[in-house]
């Protein structure tokens, strides 16, 4: 099966990659960098969600060989409790209704919440914040949040299992 990514982000890749050996089907992985067609930092889980979707949808009109395509959106989301990392994906096929999955949600620090509501990224406000370079693409802000127990990749490998188990059991597939 040829599955296409609608991202080079490194984190998410890997997340995917793993999942499928998780799950033990076969599967070629393109992956290409899709827009997401909502802001750069989304800022609700509808917005999330909506990137998500948008990124899944567009590279499986892109890879014509792709039956299905994933889609992995980081964002935030206000909440009476605080600002919150909230991370979504969505899984197309053609003809089909497109599945969605979320992720883990952390509290960001009120510093960090500050400069994203200020208008900044981020990526770039935790590369500034920890003084390293593309946290986004190995650890993450959950990885720095959660002192390395989990990291980015193994959120969004939570989601792509959570993506792929549904897409199996809507066609029926048993492990
Ligand atoms: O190449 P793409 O797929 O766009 O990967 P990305 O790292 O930019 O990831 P998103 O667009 O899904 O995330 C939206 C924004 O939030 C940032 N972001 C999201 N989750 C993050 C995390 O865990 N660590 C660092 N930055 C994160 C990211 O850098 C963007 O500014
Ligand atoms: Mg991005």
């Amino acid at each position: 099966m040829i599955v296409a990514i609608g991202s080079k982000n490194k984190a998410k890749i890997k997340a995917v990659e793993q999942t499928f050996l998780d799950v033990k089907i076969e599967a070629s992985l393109l992956s290409v960098d899709s827009p997401s067609g909502v802001s750069e930092q989304p800022f609700s889980d509808e917005e999330t969600m909506k990137g998500a979707a948008n990124r899944a949808e567009h590279c499986l009109t892109q890879v014509h060989e792709a039956g299905l395509a994933i889609g992995l959106e980081g964002g935030v989301t206000e909440t009476p409790f605080g600002l919150y990392l909230c991370n979504w994906g969505a899984i197309a096929e053609r003809g089909r209704e497109t599945l969605f999955a979320g992720g883990a949600r952390i509290r960001l620090p009120d510093e960090i919440a500050h400069r994203l509501k200020a208008g900044e990224e981020l990526g770039p406000v935790m590369d500034d914040y920890m003084n390293a370079r593309e946290i986004r693409h190995t650890e993450g802000a959950v990885g720095v949040l959660t002192n390395g127990l989990v990291d980015r990749a193994a959120m969004f490998s939570h989601i792509a299992k959570l993506l792929i188990g549904q897409y199996m059991r809507r066609k029926g597939c048993s492990l």
